[in-house]
């Protein structure tokens, strides 16, 4: 194992760095903080030394930080700004070779048609290095730096995803599916006893890889209620109680799952209670969907602490419903962003913000209830801080705070393409429109026309995607250039301090 994982050009230097310009993260679910002439030293390992502002240029900096000099300075572009890296609180990695295809499916019959096969080719381990390898290069583009994955039953594929994830750089929970009951012929758990010894297996093998969990962790992963049994559920609760790993499942997406589940536990009450009498809703606990939950579920998740992953391309492309994600914030219970890859047909959490933003102003004018709106500071808190509390990393990851890890994507907000460009004068002349940078040349195209950073935020919300992402780093490593070498040079022409 091992012949498949390619590795970045970046990754052995130290991580010790400067970095200079705008920041924008958020303070509170409801306010963006955006720092303008700040900077963020990021020590050795990779954490967050130092957070000024008012800098008014490094030189200053200096003057108060005498022991970095001569530290790499990475300077954002005036048009571009440091964001935490986002969080995916719920995708399939296995899923990847799907996206887009689910035709006129719902659940059910889109499990059967569609995801079941693709999953069972995962046995071809060639083929399972090629899928992760895309999938994970893929999100690390579009500024995904923790990701919560779903792989198949199978334990080699399971295992490459870590060592890709591992080896890449990428923070990641890595589930083995499992499956017991209600599986088609060719793809599913034999028995209980086998599933625990795979999912085992799993576990064992990321521990060897990475004993203390840094970059890549285990999570216990029952596919949900309908392909599970009670015992299997029973033992895989008690497997990560005893191992003090997470759990992720799938909860109330579709109607006709409920009605299933429903039938299958009817002594439980509802779907939500089915995880908790298997001991499967902890704080460590991500549920996905939850469309249609009661309020008592509702209840029953906070009362749990159990965190909730709003996945809205993929409510919307399988036709499940719309969440009411307002009413889970009211409640209390924490909130994160998951693209449900193949469910959901990208890869971006920035495109899962955006149609949770969409989706919550349906909802809202469906139901008359104006509340129901989410904001672009609330989803894209659900994309940073929300998720990490979701995946059990609060303080870690998701904003810029001393002793947090230095996860952000560089986002810049010039022209991405050649699109804006072949700019012509008033005689018709071309004119050349670049900017000193260089990284972001063409103007302003989408994004520069209003002033303010808010707007620009806004912008970047509803119209930006993976080509404005310069460069990715997770715990201070640069695990994504747009270009090879690219943000090296935006250290070079800004930073006369190597
Ligand atoms: N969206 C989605 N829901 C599920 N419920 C059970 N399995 C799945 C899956 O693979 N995707
Ligand atoms: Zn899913």
């Amino acid at each position: 194992m091992g012949t498949t994982v390619s590795t970045l050009t970046p990754g052995t230097r130290s991580r010790k760095a400067i970095y200079y310009g705008t920041f924008i993260h958020s303070r509170t679910i409801t306010n963006l903080d955006i720092i303008t002439q700040g900077a963020i030293g990021v020590d050795d390992s990779g954490k967050i030394a130092f957070v000024e502002r008012n800098v008014e240029s490094p030189e200053k900096l200096f003057l108060n930080f005498p022991e970095w000099v001569g530290v790499r300075v990475f300077q954002t572009p005036k048009d571009g700004f440091f964001f935490p890296g986002l969080i995916d609180t719920h995708i399939h990695a296995s899923q990847y070779p799907n996206a887009g295809l689910f035709g006129s499916t719902t659940l059910l019959d889109w499990l059967t048609t569609y995801t079941f096969p693709t999953e069972s080719s995962f046995s071809d381990l060639t083929f399972a290095g090629t899928v992760y390898n895309r999938i994970v290069n893929r999100t690390l583009s579009h500024g995904t730096t923790t990701a919560s994955y779903y792989t198949t039953i199978h334990v080699p594929a399971t295992n490459l995803l870590s060592e890709i994830c591992h080896k890449k750089g990428q923070r990641a929970f890595i589930g083995r599916v499992c499956m017991d009951v209600n599986c088609p012929d060719y793809y599913g758990d034999e028995s209980v006893s086998m599933a625990m010894a795979n999912t085992k297996d799993t576990i064992e093998y990321i521990k060897s890889i990475d004993p203390d969990y840094r970059v890549v962790s285990p999570i216990v992963t029952p596919r949900f209620a309908v392909t599970c049994s009670g015992d299997m559920m029973s033992e895989l609760g008690k497997l990560a109680k005893q191992e003090n790993i997470p759990i992720q499942t799938h909860v109330s997406e579709n109607e006709y799952e409920i009605d299933f589940v429903n039938k299958s536990f009817p002594k439980s009450g509802s779907y939500t209670n089915v995880y908790d009498d298997h001991g499967l809703l902890t704080p460590r606990t991500i549920l996905s969907h939850a469309v249609h939950l009661s309020e008592e579920e509702l209840k029953l998740i906070k009362s749990r602490r159990t965190g909730l992953s709003h996945c809205p391309v993929s409510n919307s492309a399988l036709g499940s419903g719309v969440a009411r994600v307002r009413d889970w914030v009211d409640e209390g219970v924490n909130v994160g962003l998951g693209t449900d890859v193949s469910g959901g047909y990208s890869p971006s959490i920035l495109e899962a913000a955006r149609q949770a933003l969409l989706v919550s102003r349906i909802l809202a004018q469906r139901e008359g209830v104006e509340r129901y709106k989410l904001s672009i500071a609330e989803v894209l808190w659900f994309a940073t801080r929300g998720g990490a509390r979701v995946v059990g990393l609060e303080g870690k990851v998701g904003g810029f705070e001393v002793g947090m890890e230095w996860d952000a994507v560089l986002v810049g907000l010039g022209g991405v393409d050649g699109a804006g460009e072949g700019v012509l004068d008033s005689e018709g002349e071309e004119v050349v429109v670049g900017d000193e940078q260089g990284l972001t040349i063409g103007g302003v195209d989408l994004f520069g026309w209003q002033g303010d950073w808010e707007d620009r935020v806004a912008k970047w919300v509803y119209a930006g995607d993976e080509r404005n992402n310069l460069g990715v780093w997770v715990g201070g490593r640069l695990v994504y250039e747009k270009e090879r070498q690219g943000v090296e040079r935006l250290v070079r022409r800004n930073g006369l301090y190597n």
